[in-house]
């Protein structure tokens, strides 16, 4: 069941051109704070902080032609698209530190391109309260961070789209959306069409967060590789109040433990995305410290007796 992990590289990505609030790009460094280095390493394995990225600032203007920022929203996912890559290249597990969950284009791109590359199966577990499948022509907001995983699927502005040379970098196939509560009318009617495979709360809270992530996880073998994009939003905000976006209703502390363990225990994990955190919305650094706790488990820490 333990693994042994490669070397983990973090990568801060500190930006929130692609949100309808600021302060996601306050993510890296209030995780940080929280301890994410020093509780994996406390947990045996070897982490190596490559710093923060640079990239635009956020100018903060209105969507024009539906989107918000895209020339920014594009820059900063092309250098987390090489960071991801390089640290991929060197057998590294890199971990994205967020930032909004725009940058998820960049990072999964890169590791679906590795995964093709190595002949390995790709895996993507969504963590969200949000489908983030919106296009320029439904978005309700024109924010970036609504619309990743249309990207990925080959929908949305072609610098987008075609980020890492070609599209789709991702087959629909390929991702598992889980927590799921808010999606917009428009982008509905688009999942559907794509026919992504999303385990929304209704599902969660009729068949139980075990049998869920059981049923996400199927046919994940050695052969696998697991991307985790875990955008904060996807904890109940009773928990963690520390994001732009909140939607009631989401998993429980002991359930989005379960989905971390879960996730853990089939040692396939291969990169992460730890996006969305927003200090300026937090307590205390609560949300930061959630995060960490979590991002513990899905590095192999369990409270299991018979482990
Ligand atoms: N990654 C996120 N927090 N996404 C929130 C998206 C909210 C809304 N669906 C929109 O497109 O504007
Ligand atoms: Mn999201
Ligand atoms: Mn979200």
């Amino acid at each position: 069941m333990s693994r042994t992990f490669p070397q983990i590289a973090l990568i801060g990505a500190p930006t929130d051109v692609g949100a309808g609030h600021r302060g996601a790009s306050m993510g890296p460094e209030a995780l940080r704070v929280a301890g994410l280095g020093e509780a994996l390493r406390a947990r045996g394995l070897d982490v190596l902080d490559t710093g923060n990225l640079l990239g635009p600032a956020n100018p903060w203007q209105p969507p024009t032609a539906g989107y918000r920022h895209l020339d920014q929203v594009v820059e900063w996912n092309r250098r987390v698209m090489e960071a991801v890559a390089s640290q991929l290249r060197f057998g590294r597990l890199p971990v994205m530190l967020g930032g909004d969950h725009c940058l998820a284009v960049g990072s999964i791109t890169a590791v679906a391109a590795h995964c093709r590359a190595t002949g390995r199966k790709l895996r993507v577990l969504w963590l969200d309260a949000h489908a983030d499948f919106n296009t320029c022509e439904v978005t309700p907001s024109g924010n970036c961070h609504g619309m990743p995983v249309a990207c990925l699927c080959g929908l949305g502005p072609r610098p987008l789209t075609h980020l890492g040379g070609d599209a789709p970098a991702l087959q629909p196939g390929e991702i598992r959306q889980i927590g799921i509560r808010s999606v917009d009318p428009g982008e509905k009617k688009l999942v559907k069409e794509y026919g992504l495979d999303v385990y929304d709360m209704r599902h969660i809270d009729e068949v139980g967060m075990k049998r869920a992530m059981e049923e996400a996880l199927a046919g994940v073998d050695d052969e696998t590789h697991i991307h985790v994009s875990f955008d904060v939003d996807f904890l109940d905000p009773v928990i963690a109040p520390g994001v732009g976006t909140t939607i009631p209703g989401g998993p429980t502390y002991r359930e989005a433990q379960l989905v971390m363990e879960m996730i853990a225990d089939t040692g396939r994990m291969g990169s992460l995305d730890i996006v969305e955190l927003n200090p300026a919305f937090d307590d205390h650094n609560r949300t930061g410290l959630l995060a960490v706790d979590l991002v513990e488990s899905l590095f192999g820490k369990s409270t299991l007796m018979r482990d």
